[in-house]
């Protein structure tokens, strides 16, 4: 069994938001609220320690009180990059990382990775759910990883690798489904433009 004080959450900030026209993803408010701090308020009960990656604006994303890192290339390299961050700064025997896109992802997300992980011996837990057009699809943004991958990322990402499924695929990783009868539809949408967002903030 693990335990959520063996667990560090990292909420990824550090994209570019291309799609958003280039703003600041995480600082953009959803129901009142900047998108990361919404996220990092759902994460921090499911976990023992929280802390935000993100590359711009960092004394707005301080503000929110917990430790903030940004990757230590600055050349934007995806969210694998974020992971990195998050394992060289993890002081706990695991990681978990959430996308500050996903401010309804599911409460207990974190407890059914870590029981997965657990009962396959996995190294990886990785979430799996349905998108906007009906598929189940791995949503790897959503991973519970021990911290010891952390050699194999640095390995992975010096060796110029971008791909987190092929990073992963390295490991023992579970998938793990949620489309239980009671889990919410669209806990993972993502808002990647505002229209996204402003359509996000309108659903349950
Ligand atoms: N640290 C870090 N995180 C990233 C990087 N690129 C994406 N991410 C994070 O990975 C998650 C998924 O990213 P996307 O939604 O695909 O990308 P985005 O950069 O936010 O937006 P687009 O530029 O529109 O693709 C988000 O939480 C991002 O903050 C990066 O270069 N570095
Ligand atoms: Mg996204």
């Amino acid at each position: 069994m693990i335990h959520k004080e063996d667990i560090t959450g990292l909420v990824l900030a550090g994209g570019r938001g291309t799609r958003m026209g280039g703003a600041d993803k995480g600082l953009q408010n959803f129901r009142g609220i900047p998108l990361a701090l919404h996220t990092l308020m759902r994460l921090g009960p499911q976990v023992g320690e929280a802390m935000i990656n993100a590359n711009r604006n960092l004394s707005a994303y301080e503000s929110f009180g917990v430790p903030v890192w940004p990757d230590a290339t600055a050349d934007y390299a995806g969210p694998l990059a974020g992971f990195l961050t998050g394992l060289e700064r993890c002081e706990t025997a695991y990681l978990v990382t959430v996308p500050c896109d996903t401010p309804l992802f599911p409460q207990d997300l974190v407890a059914r990775l870590a029981e997965a992980l657990a009962r396959e011996d996995a190294e990886i837990a990785m979430a799996a759910a349905r998108e906007e057009d009906g598929a189940m699809r791995p949503q790897p943004v959503f991973s519970l990883m021990r911290r010891e991958l952390m050699e194999s990322l640095v390995r992975f990402t010096q060796g110029g690798g971008r791909k987190i499924d092929a990073w992963t695929g390295q490991h023992r990783t579970v998938l793990v489904p949620f489309d239980r009868p009671g889990d919410e539809p669209s806990a993972f949408f993502n808002a990647n433009t505002l229209a996204e967002l402003h359509r996000l903030e309108q659903s349950s």
